[in-house]
């Protein structure tokens, strides 16, 4: 059996990638999203071992010393990592895997995997970033203002990426991403 592909999906907080990520996985089965660890606390509805494994620093840090993460990094106060075990279990039995990951994290696996498929998220203005986070309503104003600092710098690195998505349009965001998957399973490797 072939190995799997790995996906890197990246972009500011509140462009949209939960939202086109929840509906692509629910029309391709052979696509698997990586649960992260984090430190941050849970918001209302959210399960652990579903939506993220939530730990203490403590945790965190232990599993860092322990070389349990394939990447991880400092977002906005909180930690965040990707644990690899799991990835390269998915990966060994034929699924494509996809990270929704920040953009410091997103840099550790194109060095690490270079042959990661990377994937940029982009809003179509800063202004309707905003208007997106601070719609969802799941931080405070102070918190949306850190996000939207941090976007700042990630929007900055998306020429580094393989694939830009603009999320205008949700419907095309999603058929976009579509797209993305069905060539990269066509690419021949050489
Ligand atoms: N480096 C890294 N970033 C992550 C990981 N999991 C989530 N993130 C990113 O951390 C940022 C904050 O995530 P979160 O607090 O859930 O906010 P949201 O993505 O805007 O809903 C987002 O850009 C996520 O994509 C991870 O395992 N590693
Ligand atoms: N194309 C779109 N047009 C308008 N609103 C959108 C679009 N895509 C996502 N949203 C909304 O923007 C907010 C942030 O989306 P979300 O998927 O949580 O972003 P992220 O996972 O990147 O932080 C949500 O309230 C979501 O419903």
């Amino acid at each position: 059996m072939n190995p799997g592909k790995l996906f890197v999906f990246t972009g500011p907080s509140g462009t949209g990638k939960g939202t086109i990520l929840s509906q692509v996985l629910a029309c391709e089965p052979q696509l698997r999203l990586s649960v992260s660890a984090t430190t941050r606390q849970p918001r209302e509805g959210e399960v652990n071992g579903v939506h993220y494994w939530f730990m203490s620093q403590a945790e965190f840090e232990n599993k860092i010393e322990h070389d349990a993460f394939l990447e991880h990094a400092c977002y906005v106060g909180n930690y965040y990592g990707t644990p690899e075990q799991p990835v390269n279990d998915q990966l060994a039995e034929g699924y494509d895997v996809i990270l929704e990951i920040e953009v410091q994290g997103a840099m550790q696996i194109h060095k690490k995997r270079p042959d990661a498929i990377m994937v940029f998220v982009a809003p179509p203005s800063m202004e309707e970033l905003s208007n997106r986070l601070h719609g969802r309503g799941t931080e405070s104003s102070e918190k949306v203002a850190a996000r939207l600092a941090q976007a700042e710098t990630e929007l900055s690195h998306q020429s580094q990426f393989d694939y830009v998505i603009v999320n205008d349009d949700l419907g095309e965001a999603i058929a976009d991403l579509r797209a993305i998957l069905r060539a990269e399973r066509c690419r021949v490797v050489r």
